[in-house]
C-alpha cells in the first residue's frame, strides 16, 4: 500500500483521485451493482470506486493506462474480490473482447482529456453495453444533455442523444478530488436505446451531416451544407434551409441524414 500512497497524481493521465466518502457512496448507489453483472470500470487510478464496486459484485474488470498503479490496486483488491486488471490505453480498448453473454456496465471517473474521444469510441460498441456511469466535466454532461434551441446543443448531443437516453444524475464539486480540478463535475447516466429513436439509413451519413452543420453554428444549414446537401433536399427532408445547426432536432437530423444517403446511392 506503501508504493501508492506515494504516488504523485499526473497530469498527462488526467490524475484527479476521489476522496470524498459521501460522493464515492453517492456514484456506487447510482450504480447499484448486484453480484454476478458484468462491470467494467475505465480508469480505476488508487481503487476510490473499484474497491466498493468490487466490494459489492465480486468480479471486477478494470482498464488502467498507468503502470504504476497497477500493482497498488491488485494489492489493494486481495481479498475483497476477482480484480481482472487491463493495462491499457482504454481509446485502444476492445470492449468486445470481455463480451460474455450479458451486456456490460461501464463505470469511470473518467480522464478528462479524453473524454469526448473516449465516449465516441465506446458509442460504437453501444449494442454490448447496458449502461454507463461517468464523472465528466460538468460542461461535457450539459452539452450531452442539451436539447435544440440551447446554446450547449451541438454535434455531441446529437450523436449522445441518438445512441443513448441521456440522464444527468448530480454535480460534484472540485473540493472531493486531489488535486481538485479547476473545473465542477458531474455524474451522468447513459442508457443505449434498445431501438434507435427513428429509422437511420446509416450512421456514416449521420455523423458526416451533424459534423458538418456544426463546424459553423452560426450559418444557416443552406450554407454549411452546401456541398453536401442541395437546399431543395433539406426541404425535401421537412426542414427550412434557413435556420441554424442549434434548432434541429435529433429528428430532423436523421431524416437529413436518411436524405443524403438516398442521394449518395443515387450517384452511385
Ligand atoms: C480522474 S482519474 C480517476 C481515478 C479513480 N477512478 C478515482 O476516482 O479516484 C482518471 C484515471 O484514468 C487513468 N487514465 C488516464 N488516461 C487513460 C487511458 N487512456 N486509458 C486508461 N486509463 C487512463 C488515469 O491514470 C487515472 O487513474
Amino acid at each position: 500500500m506503501g508504493s501508492s500512497l506515494s504516488h504523485r497524481p499526473r497530469k498527462r493521465f488526467g490524475q484527479n483521485f476521489l476522496h470524498d466518502a459521501g460522493i464515492i457512496q453517492r456514484i456506487v448507489q447510482a450504480v447499484s451493482p448486484q453480484p454476478g453483472q458484468r462491470i467494467v470500470e475505465i480508469g480505476p487510478g488508487q481503487g476510490a470506486i473499484t474497491l466498493p464496486l468490487l466490494e459489492a459484485c465480486g468480479k471486477l474488470e478494470v482498464v488502467e493506462l498507468d503502470r504504476d498503479l497497477i500493482q497498488p490496486l491488485a494489492d489493494r483488491a486481495a481479498g475483497i474480490g476477482e480484480l481482472i486488471i487491463h493495462q491499457q490505453d482504454v481509446l485502444k480498448f476492445d470492449f468486445g473482447t470481455l463480451a460474455g453473454d450479458d451486456r456490460l456496465r461501464v463505470v469511470g471517473n473518467l480522464p478528462y482529456n479524453i473524454s469526448t474521444p473516449l465516449l465516441f469510441h465506446l458509442i460504437d460498441q453501444s449494442p454490448a453495453i447496458q449502461d454507463m456511469h461517468f464523472m465528466l466535466q460538468k460542461e461535457v454532461v450539459d452539452r450531452m444533455a442539451a436539447a435544440p434551441g440551447n446554446s450547449d446543443y451541438g454535434r455531441l448531443s446529437v450523436m449522445i442523444q441518438y445512441h443513448c437516453k441521456v440522464d444527468p444524475l448530480f454535480r460534484v464539486k472540485p473540493g472531493a478530488f486531489n488535486p481538485a480540478p479547476k473545473v465542477e463535475s458531474a455524474i451522468v447516466r447513459l442508457t443505449p436505446w434498445q431501438q434507435p429513436p427513428a429509422r437511420l439509413d446509416d450512421l456514416a451519413s449521420l455523423s458526416l451531416l451533424v459534423r458538418t452543420a456544426f463546424s459553423q453554428r452560426r450559418k444557416t444549414l443552406r450554407n454549411t451544407l452546401k456541398k453536401l446537401l442541395p437546399a431543395e433536399q433539406i426541404e425535401a427532408a421537412d426542414v427550412d434551409p434557413g435556420v441554424r445547426p442549434e434548432t434541429i432536432s435529433l429528428e430532423q437530423y436523421i431524416k437529413l441524414a436518411n436524405q443524403l444517403s438516398r442521394m449518395k446511392t443515387r450517384e452511385h
